[in-house]
């Protein structure tokens, strides 16, 4: 089965409003439309005669050694498309050998997260994601939250100073989770009852200081997710982030911003080899993350696919999502005569006429 093939079944599984909220991007989604079609534009340009029977497509990473150049991006609320939720996905991931980055939107505390991703690896890699508050103590909970449950990375992004306008929830009238659900992890935060939901901070008043001030604050790596300015990745770095994630939040927050993969290039260059870039948005196949490495990123993340995995099959679906990636990314490194991830260089990536269809 095809990953577009499992997003067909999710469709079929999930109610219209789930569905819209998964597929679905801010304004008229053109940049969620522009991630996709942005691969087609790019080609690979494959050396030959350079290759190997074995392959090593394994990476390093802050607090993380993966199998393959794949991990799982945060999206939120697990437990609205399958019953098992986030522990799924994290049983998946860790017996795939793939990050999960968990994160402050998981309908699952990341203690029960990080738990169940035991049931599959001894030390599974877990990442934990989560939005700056303005309210310093409320960070600092919220980093302790994750350092306790054993998490070996956290992901600050920075792309949400606003709540995306997400057209079709905004239709569909999809603006708070239905009764029985919750982001456990926002409970019993200071400043609210043991048992009550601290809101899930979104400001504009977080600013670089309050990122120095969270990395300062712990001892795991802190990777800053949601840059596109060149200049914004050098600023990352300068406050201390141990990798840059380049990121358009899968089209959710700005309608009017490049593809991420078109972003790729410049930020890597601005980070000039200090610290690991990361990609995610639109990567639904093999040659996609190859395109991703060529042009200088580490790893790359994956959203909606997982979600998609995870509503048509449970546990099963996310790994059969993780399995086929990687084993399409092997095969087009073989094909463009790669031993090894940092084999895929920059010259190996020409413009293409964007004629692809998809
Ligand atoms: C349903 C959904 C929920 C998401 N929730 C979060 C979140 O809570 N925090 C976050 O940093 N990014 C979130 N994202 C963005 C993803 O981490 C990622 O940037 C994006 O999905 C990548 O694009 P892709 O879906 O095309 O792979 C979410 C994305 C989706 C689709
Ligand atoms: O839907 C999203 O894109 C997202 O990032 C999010 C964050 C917090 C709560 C719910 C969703």
């Amino acid at each position: 089965m095809t990953l577009r093939e499992l997003r067909h079944r999710a469709r079929k599984v999930l109610g219209p409003i789930p569905y819209d909220y998964v597929a679905g991007g801010a304004g008229e989604e053109r940049v969620l439309a522009d991630n996709e079609k942005a691969f087609d534009r790019y080609a690979l340009l494959p050396r030959v005669l350079s290759g190997s029977e074995t392959r090593d497509t394994a990476v390093d990473l802050p607090g993380a050694r993966q199998a393959a150049p794949v991990l799982v991006a945060p999206t939120a609320f697990h437990r609205l498309v399958h019953r098992d939720g986030e522990r799924a996905t994290a049983r998946a991931a860790a017996a795939e050998g793939a990050v999960l980055v968990t994160g402050t939107a998981a309908t699952t505390a990341v203690l029960d997260v990080v738990a169940a991703a035991r049931e599959a690896a001894p030390r599974p890699p877990v990442w934990f994601q989560l939005y700056l508050h303005p309210r310093g103590e409320v960070t600092r909970a919220l980093v302790w939250r994750a350092e306790d449950a054993g998490c070996t990375a956290l992901v600050v992004t920075v792309d949400s100073p606003v709540f995306g306008r997400h057209t079709r929830d905004l239709r569909n009238g999809f603006t708070d989770l239905p009764p029985g659900f919750a982001a456990e992890n926002m409970r019993g935060l200071p400043g609210a009852g043991p048992d009550a939901l601290t809101p899930i901070p979104m400001s504009p008043a977080v600013r670089w200081p309050d990122l120095a001030e969270a990395v300062r604050g712990t001892s795991l790596p802190v990777l800053v997710k949601g840059v596109l300015h060149p200049d914004d990745a050098k600023l990352a770095v300068e406050h201390g982030a141990a990798g840059v994630i380049v990121s358009n939040h899968g089209g959710r927050q700005c309608d009017a911003v490049p593809a991420a993969v078109d972003c790729l290039p410049a930020v890597t260059e601005a980070v000039a080899g200090r610290v690991p870039v990361l990609l995610d948005g639109g990567v639904r196949r093999g040659s996609d993350v190859a395109v991703a490495l060529a042009l200088g990123a580490s790893a790359v993340g994956v959203g909606r696919p997982v979600v998609w995995g995870l509503a048509a099959e449970g546990e099963t679906g996310v790994r059969r999502v993780l399995a086929t990636l990687r084993d399409e990314y092997d095969h087009t490194l073989a094909l463009c005569g790669g031993r090894r991830n940092a084999d895929l260089t920059a010259d190996m990536v020409v413009r293409n006429g964007g004629a692809g269809a998809r």
